[in-house]
């Protein structure tokens, strides 16, 4: 079993990674939830898949609620918030219970934020299964809905009690959705770490399932660092948002339907890399390494014929502006990361 534990002033938590470990998901439960009452909150897929099994691992001992939601970002809504929000207090659930979040990113993140609200606080687990979920969005505390103006926009930081990630239940995901979760693990090569950007340009498809134990513990370190230094994303975690400026204006312009997240993500770190290489501020060649390891996981590298304005109309909502400044996640080289501070008014530069 691989251990990482997140390290925070008012929240300490571990992450277990380990292959079979959803097989004793009760027993590690039943080891920080002394209560009996818990609310399972899925979407379609995962429950069809993995549904009688959670149950089942979880025994008899609790009083259970599954809470099943449609598969997809349009998910991510207020509307399917109310609906959680009702299905919870049908239950009469408690701050003294416990509700788990057993999906991809989409159920996390919505999972996540109605915990974090209703009650104002129950607590919660993240039990991810899929690839971007078990190396990003079940760890660090960002919970959050989408708004038709844009994506992540009503959202909190708050904590899940501990994240239980079995690498097995990935053998089920689309073949489209782990290549979406490889876009967020390219990500943490290019921010932080050239050797894990190196080995995955080396795997065979094969290597990389064999590896993917220590794949998925390697970004966790990173991203669970990075949180440890700035949990509220005022300095170095914006560096976890490198290609997310533009991808998040994409996935917005497309309504959540033509690019998944890692996708758009994806394409907005070939972008940018491109841009700033030819400005100067990156290594020549790295927008190249970058677009042959998408490639290499069949993932987006061009960026569509959208409109200019129309990027910029879904950018002026981006998380890391501060008043008529934009904080822009560029890279020096693969591994080397840094934040640009720009005005407002140089925004075309950069996409
Ligand atoms: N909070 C954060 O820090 C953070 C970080 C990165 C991304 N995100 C968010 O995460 C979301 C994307 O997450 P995602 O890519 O997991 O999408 P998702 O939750 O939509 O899951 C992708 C698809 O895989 C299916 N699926 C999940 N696990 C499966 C399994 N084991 N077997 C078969 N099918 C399975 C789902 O039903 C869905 O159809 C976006 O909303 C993004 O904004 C949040
Ligand atoms: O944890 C973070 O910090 C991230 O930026 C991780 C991103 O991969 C993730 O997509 C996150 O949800 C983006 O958040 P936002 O603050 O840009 O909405
Ligand atoms: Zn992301």
């Amino acid at each position: 079993m691989r251990r990482l534990n997140v390290n925070l002033p008012q929240n300490d938590y571990p992450i277990l990674i380990k292959k079979g470990l959803f097989n004793n998901i009760g027993e590690e439960i039943e080891k920080i939830h002394e209560n009996k009452k818990i609310v399972i909150v899925t979407d379609d897929n995962v429950e069809k898949l993995y549904g009688e099994r959670i149950k089942a691992h979880l025994g008899n001992d609790f009083k259970m609620k599954m809470i099943v939601i449609e598969p997809g970002e349009k998910s991510k809504s207020i509307s399917v918030l109310q609906y959680i929000y009702d299905e919870i207090l049908d239950f009469e659930i408690t701050r003294g219970d416990l509700i788990i979040a057993f999906g991809g990113g989409v159920v996390g993140d919505l999972t996540g934020f109605a915990a974090a609200t209703l009650l104002r606080g129950i607590p919660f687990i993240q039990v991810p299964t899929s690839l971007l979920a078990q190396i990003d969005s079940s760890i660090g505390g960002k919970v959050a809905v989408n708004l038709p103006k844009g994506k992540n926009l009503v959202g909190s930081f708050y904590h899940p009690k501990a994240v239980f990630i079995d690498p097995e239940l990935l053998h089920t995901l689309d073949k489209r959705f782990f290549y979406d979760g490889m876009a967020e693990v390219v990500k943490y090569g290019c921010i932080k770490d050239e050797k894990l950007f190196k080995d995955l340009f080396s795997y065979s498809e094969e290597e990389l399932f064999e590896h993917i134990e220590e794949v998925i513990y390697r970004c966790c370190y990173i991203k669970k660092s990075i949180v440890e230094k700035d949990e509220l994303d005022t300095g170095e975690r914006m560096l976890l948002n490198f290609g997310h400026t533009l991808g998040h204006a994409i996935e917005k312009y497309y309504k959540y339907e033509r690019y998944t997240h890692g996708e758009a993500v994806a394409i907005g770190m070939y972008r940018i890399t491109k841009k700033s290489e030819a400005m100067g501020m990156t290594e020549k060649g790295t927008a190249n390494l970058i677009k042959d390891m998408l490639c290499k996981y069949d993932l987006p590298y061009e960026m569509p014929d959208i409109d200019k304005e129309k990027i910029i109309e879904a950018i002026v909502f981006d998380k890391k502006n501060k008043g008529e400044y934009m904080n822009m996640v560029l890279i020096n080289k693969i591994g080397k990361s840094f934040i640009k501070k720009i005005h407002r008014k140089n925004i075309f530069s950069y996409i």
